[in-house]
Formats: structure tokens, C-alpha cells, sequence
């Protein structure tokens, strides 16, 4: 291997067309613009206004923007997934796919030694005959990964050699894997897109710790047989702006860690049945609430989809917030004490690093892995019950709160005890630097090999 020079260099950054992408990796840019790198972002010119304010080094990081083709299906202007339900990403990726050109020219005229990208399977046919070398970035757990997209092509649910019985799909969701094999793009499957993107990347990155997904970060290694760098899980530090007032006044009325804040994402829509029977489980707790979730499907507001009597009878100590709320400021508020989360990655590491108690209802794939990881492994929260047809009932969400409130409760106890032990390690300060630091020398090595 080659001694490695310390050399600041260009990086080039490529994420999938939707926030919870863009955002890990501009906090991973701000991380190496630390370091010196200088970097360009692509990006559709409509994100670039929402993203600005987390660009922490604009001096270093050049958030450069693409202009995005119409795709026949698409709404007019739309350029990102939260501008399209779920179900027409298939179109938006076309759309991705379809601004090579336009990343070829940055590439070739800002001549990057590196290149980041995660869903732009064909990005190493543009770099490697220039000698530039790539980094698949992935922003989902390596439990998600390795269950569900090593390169095997008789894909088994869980593949040969998976290493673990617990982080697993029950056989009646196996169903939120199918999504995989379906259209991702011109001629290709979504299963097909990630697992190219992986093979021909120079080396796999995750946004994860070996302390917690060693053994699933060793298997990949082993499965694409390349070096997997590991960034730790990159959370910016606290937001510095303060809670917005209306949330700060409401919360600062309640006893220290009595509030149940409930959020799931920037993606999640429920179905309207579902959304008024978890709002009829917080009722049922008596305890105090802030939910933030978007409207329900068919409706256009929280309210118009309320179940009738709620607002009034929950009046004084539950809310459902009309719209993006700030949730590492909210969950480090003195009065919070549980998180309802739908356990998104980016969710997982924030509810890992505060003190509230934990209460998962995934929703989708990989929030079903990441759930598991963090109710059967590490045992840091408790997962609502669901039926075998995916429902959860107002019984079962308020029995899964109260497991983790009730004062002196075993449950609850426990994953408190195993929680501040994950939670004291992961917020040293130490910790992050000395994956930043690994992560810095890694990459330097890599461009001077
Ligand atoms: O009201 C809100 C809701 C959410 N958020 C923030 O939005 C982010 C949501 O990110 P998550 O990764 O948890 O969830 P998303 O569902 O948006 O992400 C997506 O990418 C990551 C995958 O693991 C998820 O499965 C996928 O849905 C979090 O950082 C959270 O703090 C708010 O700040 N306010």
C-alpha cells in the first residue's frame, strides 16, 4: 500500500434525488470540507434553497445544480421524491439517470480525485476511464443491505451466511422486500441498480459503527468482496437554533419526561384508518403527546382527518403539529420523554442519542431491519405489535408506550439501562472524531493508491 500523503483534494457528491439522502451527505461533506477537501454537490437547482442551511462550509462545498428532464408521468417540476408519492420514484430515477450528461461535464471540468454517489449505477463508466475513484455511499443500515441486496442472484430472504437469526423479516413481511425487483429505471430493477452500483464502485461506504453492525458490515465486505469504510453515523451537532417558540411554551408546560413525541419521517403517509387509530392509541395513554405526521392519504390536513371528538377530548395535552417540526431539538427537550418512531436510519441515530425512551412502528423495509436491531440485539426499545395484515391497533401502540413509561416497569427498566450505555459511547465526543479521523486517512489512501 502506498504512504499516505495528507493532501487536500476535490470530491464530487451524487445522492439519490430525495432529503433523506441529500442530507447525510452534506453533513458527510461538511465532515471532510473539515478536513480541507473541497467539494462539489450535485443536486436538483429546487433543492438547493432547502439544503443551504445545512451546508455548514460554503466556502469549501459548492452546491451546484442540475437541471431535471421531464420523465412522461412525473408532475410538472417535479425534481425530487418529496415532490411524488412513493409510487412514482420508478419515473424520478429515469429522470436521475437522464442528467449523466450534464454529471459527466462537472466531473470532467472540476476533475475530482473522488466521486461519491449512491443509486447512479452507471457513474463509474464516466470515472474510471479518467482514473477517478468512486464511493458507494449508503445512508440505509448494513443489516438492510446484507439481508436484502448482496450479490447473489437466487436471492433467499435471509441470504446464506446472513449473519443473524434475530434481525430478520417475519415470513408475513417478507412482502415489504418485493419492491426490489420491480422496475427502477429504463431496464433495470431496483435490485439490479444497488447491486451494480456496488460492484463496480472502487469501495462500499456506510453511514454506520462496527460497535453496532460489525458483524453485518464483515459480511458485505466478504459478499462484494471489497473494502467497506465505515463513517459512523454522522449526526450533525445539536441544532443551535432555538426550539420554535409555539413547541418551546407547549412542551416547557409539562413535567420533565412526560411528553410521548410521535414522528415518521419525511416520506411516510398512512392510511387514513391507520392515522386515527394511532391517534386513538395516544388518547388511550393519558399521557401528554406531540405527534408530527404528515395528513393522512385523501386528506389534505391533520385535522379535516381527526377522529371526531379527539381534539377536544385530548385538548390541553396532546397536539398534531400542521407540519415539519425540528425533532433533534424536540427529542432533547427536558419534557420529552419517549420517541414514537417509525425508525428511518436517520431517526434511529437520533433517537440512539437522546434520552428518551424508544417505541418503533416501522413502516417499511429497511425500518423493519432497523427495528430489529434495536428491539431483539441491542434491546433499546420495544416494536408495537402488528397484525399479519400490517395493522396496529390503538391496544397495542398504548401498551407498547405505556411498557416503556410506567414507572418501575421491567421493560421499560431494561431498555432504559441498555439505552444510556449506547447512548454515553456514541455521544463522546471521542467517538465520531475517531471515525472521521479513520474515514479522512481511508479515502486519502485510496486516491493516492
Ligand atoms: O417533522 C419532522 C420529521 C422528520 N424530521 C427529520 O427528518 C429526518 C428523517 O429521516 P429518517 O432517516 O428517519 O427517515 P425518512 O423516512 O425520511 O428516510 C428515508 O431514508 C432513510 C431510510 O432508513 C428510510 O427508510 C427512508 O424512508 C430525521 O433526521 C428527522 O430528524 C424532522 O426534523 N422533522
Amino acid at each position: 500500500m502506498s504512504e499516505s500523503k495528507p493532501s487536500n483534494f476535490h470530491i464530487v457528491m451524487f445522492p439519490w434525488f430525495a432529503f433523506g439522502h441529500f442530507t447525510p451527505f452534506l453533513h458527510l461533506s461538511n465532515k471532510l470540507a473539515e478536513k480541507g477537501h473541497t467539494i462539489t454537490f450535485l443536486l436538483p437547482a429546487k433543492a438547493q434553497k432547502e439544503l443551504q442551511h445545512l451546508n455548514l462550509h460554503p466556502n469549501l462545498i459548492t452546491l451546484h445544480p442540475l437541471t431535471i428532464p421531464h420523465v412522461d408521468g412525473l408532475p410538472s417540476g417535479a425534481a425530487t421524491a418529496s415532490d411524488i408519492p412513493l409510487s412514482l420514484d420508478h419515473l424520478l430515477v429515469i429522470a436521475m439517470d437522464r442528467t449523466r450528461d450534464q454529471v459527466e461535464l462537472v466531473i470532467k471540468h472540476t476533475k475530482p480525485k473522488l466521486v461519491f454517489y449512491d443509486f447512479s449505477y452507471w457513474l463509474p463508466e464516466i470515472t474510471k476511464p479518467l482514473g477517478i475513484k468512486t464511493i458507494n455511499y449508503s445512508i440505509v443500515s448494513a443489516a438492510s443491505i446484507a439481508l436484502a441486496l448482496v450479490p447473489d442472484p437466487e436471492l433467499q430472504v435471509p441470504p446464506k451466511g446472513y449473519p443473524s437469526t434475530s434481525v430478520v423479516m417475519r415470513r408475513h413481511e417478507a412482502r415489504a422486500l418485493s419492491f426490489i425487483s420491480f422496475p427502477f429505471g429504463e431496464g433495470v430493477s431496483f435490485y439490479e441498480r444497488i447491486t451494480t452500483s456496488m460492484k463496480e464502485c472502487d469501495v462500499i461506504s456506510i453511514r454506520t459503527c462496527h460497535e453496532i453492525e460489525g458483524k453485518f458490515c464483515d459480511y458485505l465486505g466478504s459478499q462484494y468482496n471489497k473494502p467497506l469504510f465505515l463513517t459512523g453515523p454522522v449526526l450533525p451537532e445539536p441544532a443551535k437554533t432555538p426550539l420554535e417558540d409555539r413547541w418551546a411554551k407547549w412542551l416547557g408546560g409539562f413535567q420533565p419526561s412526560s411528553v410521548v413525541y410521535c414522528a415518521f419521517g419525511s416520506q411516510n403517509i398512512l392510511e387514513k384508518e391507520q392515522f386515527q387509530e394511532l391517534l386513538l392509541g395516544f388518547e388511550l395513554t393519558g399521557l401528554p403527546f406531540l405527534i408530527a405526521l404528515r395528513p393522512p392519504i385523501g386528506a389534505s390536513t391533520v385535522e379535516e382527518a381527526f377522529p371526531e371528538g379527539f381534539e377536544e377530548r385530548t385538548k390541553g395535552r396532546g397536539v398534531v403539529s400542521r407540519g415539519w417540526v425540528q425533532q433533534q431539538t424536540i427529542l432533547a427537550h427536558p419534557s420529552v420523554g419517549c420517541f414514537v418512531s417509525h425508525c428511518g436510519f436517520g431517526s434511529m441515530w437520533e433517537s440512539l442519542m437522546s434520552d428518551c425512551q424508544i417505541v418503533l412502528v416501522p413502516q417499511l423495509g429497511d425500518q423493519i431491519l432497523n427495528t430489529r436491531l434495536m428491539a431483539e440485539e441491542l434491546k433499546v426499545g420495544v416494536e408495537v405489535e402488528r397484525e399479519e395484515n400490517g395493522w396496529f391497533s390503538k391496544e397495542n401502540l398504548c401498551k407498547a408506550i405505556m411498557s416503556v413509561m410506567e414507572k418501575d416497569s421491567e421493560v421499560g427498566n431494561l431498555v432504559r439501562k441498555n439505552h444510556v450505555k449506547w447512548k454515553n459511547s456514541l455521544v463522546n465526543p471521542e467517538f465520531m472524531k475517531g471515525y472521521t479521523d479513520k474515514f479522512a486517512k481511508d479515502i486519502q489512501e485510496l486516491v493516492n493508491k
